[in-house]
């Protein structure tokens, strides 16, 4: 089906006025059946208690969510989403939002477990990892699991490069992360300089982005330097009284100079992974190839006789870290999953008996026998 080609010459039209936030042509073929009905298209910009913020061709308008938050906190209208806004009223209404390319995702950190939508159409998920500190290669590996499930592709950001200048050393680090993530490209950018930003401003370009990282990785800082301005409140300074740190609440959705969307969401500072489990694969490519090469197809590599990842770790092909980090995130999806999803108690009770297993084999190992 064919749609008429929108006039991007006219600064009236949608299409011309929406570009600059991520509107495509894709989004106004879906978007067809809601003009048909009179709706305005509009990408939402924040969510607050019951309604929205949404940016239309006629500029932000607020709008109610009654329509939009079913009681699947999933498919509850986040920031990101395109709507189809009512033209006018008071209130007016979201009828309806289109259906979303990705989406973030995230377990609540309460015990509760139910997910919690972050972000929607999101194409670009840059992790920002601060050079400050010590690489911690599980954490990284968490929010590329994280990223890699919403459907997003991740791409890592070393901020602080500043802090370390000598570049063999830079390289190494680099290096580390290159090897955690395969698939995924590795920048390293300071943010003081601007060293580094430019290549950041153009993967982003094409597309939405947003920033993840822990609290302190440089997010804030790194999002002003994309920005050009000083948007976002960062903090120079840090609390140190335990209490806990002001951090900025907003969830904004910003048009980036040089092309592109950043989708800014504070505090994903716990992260925790979600029904990821296909994302858990993807951040371990590598041990997902050996594993082809295993004798037994639900080879568990753990003591199986033929097993190649196993065989990859004795030939230091692949580090024993990489697989440990894959058996713990893998076993933190599940438990996550189980907590509403009764089916996966038979596979929990195979994983307890292969953790039985792995526990004879190491003791055996220490007594130095064989498995
Ligand atoms: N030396 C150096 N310091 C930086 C750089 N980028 C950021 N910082 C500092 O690192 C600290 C944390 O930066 P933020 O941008 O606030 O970090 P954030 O990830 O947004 O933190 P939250 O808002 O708590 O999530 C601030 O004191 C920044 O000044 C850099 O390139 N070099
Ligand atoms: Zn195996």
């Amino acid at each position: 089906m064919s749609f008429p080609a929108s006039d991007s010459s006219s600064s009236n039209s949608p299409a011309h006025a929406l570009a600059a936030i991520g509107w495509d042509d894709a989004w106004a073929a879906e978007f067809a059946p809601y003009e048909a009905q009179g709706l305005l298209p509009g990408r939402v910009v924040r969510v607050d208690r019951g309604q929205c913020d949404v940016v239309t061709a006629q500029g932000t308008v607020r709008a109610d969510t009654a329509f939009v938050t079913p009681h699947d906190p999933l498919r509850v209208i986040c920031t990101g989403d395109w709507a189809a806004v009512e033209p006018a009223g008071n209130p007016r209404y979201v009828k309806a939002y289109l259906p979303r390319r990705t989406a973030f995702v995230r377990s609540t950190s309460s015990q509760r477990s139910e997910g919690q939508i972050l972000a929607a159409n999101v194409d670009h998920a840059v992790i920002a990892v601060s050079l400050a500190v010590e690489l911690d290669l599980g954490r990284i590996e968490r929010f590329l699991a994280l990223a890699w499930e919403s459907g997003a592709q991740p791409l890592v950001v070393l901020t602080k490069a500043d802090l370390v200048p000598d570049p063999v050393v830079l390289a190494h680090l680099v290096q580390d992360v290159e090897t955690t993530a395969p698939g995924v490209q590795v920048l390293t950018v300071c943010s003081l300089t601007g060293e580094g930003t430019d290549v950041l401003a153009a993967v982003v370009s094409g597309g939405t982005s947003v920033l993840l990282g822990v609290s302190g990785a440089g997010k804030s800082t790194l999002a002003n330097a994309l920005l050009g301005a000083e948007v976002m409140e960062v903090q120079a300074a840090r609390e140190t009284d335990g209490k806990g740190r002001h951090t900025t609440t907003t969830r904004n959705l910003l048009a980036l100079p040089g092309g592109g969307v950043l989708i800014d969401t504070p505090g994903l500072r716990g992260v925790g992974l979600w029904d990821a489990e296909a994302g858990v694969g993807q951040v371990f490519s590598e041990i997902e190839d050996h594993a082809a090469d295993c004798r037994f197809h639900d080879c568990a590599h753990v003591a199986e006789p033929g097993c190649a990842v196993l065989a990859a770790v004795e030939s230091g092909a692949l580090a024993q870290r990489r697989l440990e980090s894959y058996r713990k995130l893998l076993r933190e999806n599940q438990r996550i999953v189980a907590k509403t999803d009764a089916r996966l108690r038979s596979e929990l009770r195979r994983d307890w008996r292969l953790k039985s297993a792995e526990g004879r084999a190491n003791h055996a190992a220490k007594r130095g026998g064989r498995l």
